[in-house]
């Protein structure tokens, strides 16, 4: 039989659509997945593209399938069924093979397993992959870490596959070892935030406007057309307008308020805090999430606290969408500057030497934080080289001074009307002490001299000096 040019282990939601995906571009490909019935189930449904599939009932099988040197994707669930697949797959492939992790895994997982089998001969990329079930089958972002030359062994089918923003394909080399994992993990983190400063602007909308779900569909299907043109705009409108079969009523009206997450946000928030930089935009939107699964809880203290009126925001309709479109935008400017931020602190930390600009280019098409935006921000990149914070790039500047006016408007509206808006305030919290030339940090010098005799610096010498405390030092 003639042999397939690439393996694939995991057939769930991404691994199948991955698999579609790798053979529509002509690759045949073997694939493997624990459950045997689901591979059946995969090659039977795969139509016009069975012919390139070569299903495989175990890992013996696969490698005996693909012609070497071999390259195998993994697309499993992350953690320990990742570190059982390469362990199973370290007896049957041989030297040169490439194994590929194309989950979400934690960066530091993927150092690891990279250090783990240097020297055995096999090579280890980690690969983040995003874009959901419809990228992986037609066409994801795709960020890669390993070696420069295991990148160029890899190159041309991952280009084949990836997503194409006007020609340019969304697949890269960032780095070595976790630097694609990392990416991908401060790409999630950026998600988290957009999805929930979009939450909370929906909140406002139902609550602070008593407006039904098919009343603001059209809201964010307008914006969709503008600046905030991005998928994550595009698919709220369309949530809005969904009805559920069984009720007749809208979709979104019936979806418990308790919102899942698999790890990626956290682990964006762990880093931030870990690098020392401020991620606020991003932990607020883990924070949310969190919180939203205390649902038992938040009932109990509604009950304590009475309920809230709706319809809590009065005045003009038109001014006040515009308000919120431009708060909206500059909340997303300030928590993609956060996940920029972090990102080059990484790359400074690990010594991956991140490239911004391609990754913002990589990030225009294919991914779930696809946007306009990304095309502004890598051209912002393409002329600073991406350094510093996106905050400080000329077109941010003239962007931001356009818009935190409506975000401060935005957040004080929805403070005195009792709405959540945990990320936004976030975000221009984040904004205004960033912009403070003199902020207020002095008084928690002052404090810690007082307490623990830590030491001030004065702001008209230099050196290190101790307040006139005397005897009530602690
Ligand atoms: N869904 C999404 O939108 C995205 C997901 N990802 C990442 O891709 C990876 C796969 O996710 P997804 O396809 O959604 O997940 P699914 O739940 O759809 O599929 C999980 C796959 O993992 C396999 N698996 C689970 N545990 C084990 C194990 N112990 N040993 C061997 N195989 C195992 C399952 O096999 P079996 O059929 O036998 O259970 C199945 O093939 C995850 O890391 C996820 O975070 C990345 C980007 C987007
Ligand atoms: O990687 C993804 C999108 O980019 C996955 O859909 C991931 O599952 C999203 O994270 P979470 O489940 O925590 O919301």
């Amino acid at each position: 039989m003639e042999k397939a040019e690439i393996g694939l282990i995991g057939l769930g939601t991404m691994g199948s659509n991955l698999a579609l995906n790798i053979a529509e571009k002509g690759h045949r490909i073997a694939v493997f997945n624990r459950t045997a019935s689901k591979t059946d189930a995969f090659v039977e449904n795969a139509g016009a593209l069975k012919g390139r599939i070569v299903p495989c009932k175990s890992l013996a099988e696969l490698a005996d399938a693909i012609r070497p040197p071999r390259p195998v994707i993994i697309m499993v669930l992350a953690g320990k069924p990742v570190d059982e697949q390469i362990a199973a797959l370290r007896d049957e492939l041989s030297a040169n093979d490439i194994i590929i992790d194309a989950g979400n895994a934690n960066f530091h997982d993927t150092v690891r397993r990279f250090t783990e089998l240097q020297g055995s001969g096999l090579t280890f990329i980690g690969m983040g992959v995003s874009g959901g079930e419809e990228g992986a089958r037609h066409g994801p972002s795709i960020m890669v870490g390993g070696t420069q030359e295991s990148w160029t062994r890899v190159e041309d089918v991952l280009t084949a596959i990836s997503a194409k923003y006007k020609g340019e394909p969304c697949a890269a080399w960032l780095g070595p070892d976790g630097a694609g994992h990392f990416v991908k993990t401060i790409h999630n983190g950026i998600e988290y935030a957009d999805m929930q400063m979009i939450a909370e602007i929906y909140g406002i909308l139902r609550d602070g406007l008593a407006m039904a779900p098919k009343e603001i569909a059209p809201v964010f299907a307008g914006w969709n057309e503008g600046r905030l043109n991005s998928y994550l705009i595009e698919i709220t409108a369309k949530v809005l307008e969904a009805d559920d079969a069984e009720t007749g009523k809208p979709v979104v009206d019936i979806i418990l308020d308790r919102a899942g997450q698999k790890g990626t946000g956290k682990w964006s928030v762990i880093e931030a805090q870990q690098l020392g930089i401020p991620a606020t935009a991003i932990e607020a939107a883990v924070a949310a999430r969190v919180l939203s699964s205390f649902k038992a809880e938040r009932l109990a203290a509604e009950k304590a606290y009475g309920t809230l009126e709706v319809e809590r925001i009065s005045g003009a309709k038109d001014a006040l969408l515009k308000d919120l479109e431009l708060a909206l935008f500059a909340g997303k400017i300030a928590a993609y500057a956060q996940g920029f931020a972090v990102m080059e602190g990484a790359s400074k930390e690990f010594g991956w030497n991140l490239p911004m600009p391609t990754i913002a280019r990589i990030w225009r098409a294919g991914c779930i934080i696809r946007s306009q935006f990304l095309d502004t921000i890598a051209e912002a990149f393409g002329k600073s080289g991406g350094k510093g914070n996106l905050l400080m790039a000329p077109a941010f500047i003239t962007m931001m001074k356009e818009a935190h006016p409506s975000l401060r408007r935005i957040v004080a509206r929805a403070a005195e009307a009792g709405l959540p808006v945990p990320a936004l305030s976030s975000a221009l919290a984040y904004f205004d002490a960033y912009r403070q030339g003199r902020g207020t940090s002095n008084m928690i010098q002052a404090q810690r001299d007082f307490f623990g005799a830590h030491g001030f610096e004065r702001i008209d010498a230099e050196g290190a000096f101790h307040g006139p405390w005397g005897m009530e030092q602690g």
